[in-house]
Order: C-alpha cells, then structure tokens, then sequence
C-alpha cells in the first residue's frame, strides 16, 4: 500500500508523531501541532473596536486592518503525505474544535494533492488553516490533537487527459488566482 506519513526535514529531531488513527473504525489519521502555536481571536477588543471605527469613519485603511484581524492562521504540522496519484489527504476538523474552542476551517475542508510532497518550496509540509472565531486567543501546545487526515480515492472525467498541467510548485494560491 503506497500511502503514509513522514516529518519534514524542518522538524527532524523535534520529537513529533506521525498522525495515527485513535481507534479502531477510525477514519481520519489525527494531526498533531508541531510547536506551540497562538491562534488569535478574531473578536479582539481591537478588532471590534476598528469595526466600529469603519461605521462611524469613511477611511480605507481601516478597512485594511480590519480585514487584517481576520485572516486565518496557518498551523504547522511538520509532517508531509504520500499516496497514489488517484487519491487526495482530506483535512476535516475534529467536531470538539469549535465546541471548545471556536476553531473552525475556514476552508471547509483541506485538500492534500497526491503532488504536493516534497514539492521543491515546502517539502510538502501539511498546515492546518484555522480561524478562531470566539473571543478569547487559543494557545495551541506543541503535540495537541489539531484535525484529522482522510484518505480518499478521486475520480477524472473521459477528456481530463487532453488539458495541459503544469507541475506543483508549493500550495495555497501556487497555481494563481483565476
Ligand atoms: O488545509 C490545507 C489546504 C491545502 N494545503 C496544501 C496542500 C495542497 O496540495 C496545496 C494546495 O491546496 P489547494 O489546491 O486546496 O489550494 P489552492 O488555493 O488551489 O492552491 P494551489 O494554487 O497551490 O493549488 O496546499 C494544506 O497544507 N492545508
Ligand atoms: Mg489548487
């Protein structure tokens, strides 16, 4: 079977594990933080009061602030995926993440292409996008359970073959905006 974990050279020697399903049925391979990690809330006191400050000013940069204090962080796991090329890594978040701590993907789900390890920017280093969308900063200590990996077979459509593709260089955005 050709599909596993393995930590980036970053990390080695660090001391972290390898994503491991906690029981039997399992379905998702648990992540852990690679290193303490902060995960600002997004309603800081600052924040909202810039808000406010945008309702009552009519001033741009404000807006850019604002927008700032709500761009979602991307937590480090040290630990790179390999599989068939007919299968991508589903990241899921685990269901107590917001429960207890108002994490959530802001991505819905994340998607670990089969081509993004040992990609020539990042070693294919898996990061966990989140937004913390409570009130109160959530420190993150290196080794807590973050989100679960599914590995999941994909299916291509009878043309697929005559598009050009190019080659993954890195991840989020890599292959441009359009
Ligand atoms: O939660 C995530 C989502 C993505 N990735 C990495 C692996 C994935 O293969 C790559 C690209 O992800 P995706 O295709 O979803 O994002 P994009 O915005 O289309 O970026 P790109 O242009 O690089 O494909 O980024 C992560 O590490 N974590
Ligand atoms: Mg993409």
């Amino acid at each position: 079977m050709a599909r596993g974990f393995a930590i980036v050279k970053r990390y080695e020697g660090a001391g972290l594990n390898l994503p491991k399903r906690s029981t039997q049925a399992a379905a998702g391979y648990d992540f852990e933080v690679a290193e303490d990690f902060v995960v600002p809330a997004m309603w800081k006191l600052n924040a909202v009061k810039r808000l406010a400050n945008l309702l009552s000013t009519d001033v741009p940069a404000d807006i850019d602030a604002a927008d700032a204090a709500f761009k979602p962080v991307l937590v480090p796991t040290g630990i790179k995926a390999y599989m068939e090329p007919n299968e991508f890594l589903m990241l899921a978040n685990r269901s107590s993440n917001p429960l207890k701590r108002r994490l959530v993907l802001p991505n819905g789900v994340g998607v670990i292409d089969a081509d993004y390890v040992d990609n020539p920017t990042n070693e294919g280093e898996i990061f966990i996008q989140l937004v913390n969308y409570g009130f109160r900063d959530v420190h993150l200590k290196k080794g807590e359970r973050i989100a679960q990996g599914i590995f999941m077979p994909f299916q291509i459509t009878d043309s697929d073959g005559a598009d050009a593709k190019s080659t993954r260089e890195a991840g989020f955005g890599s292959t441009g905006v359009k």
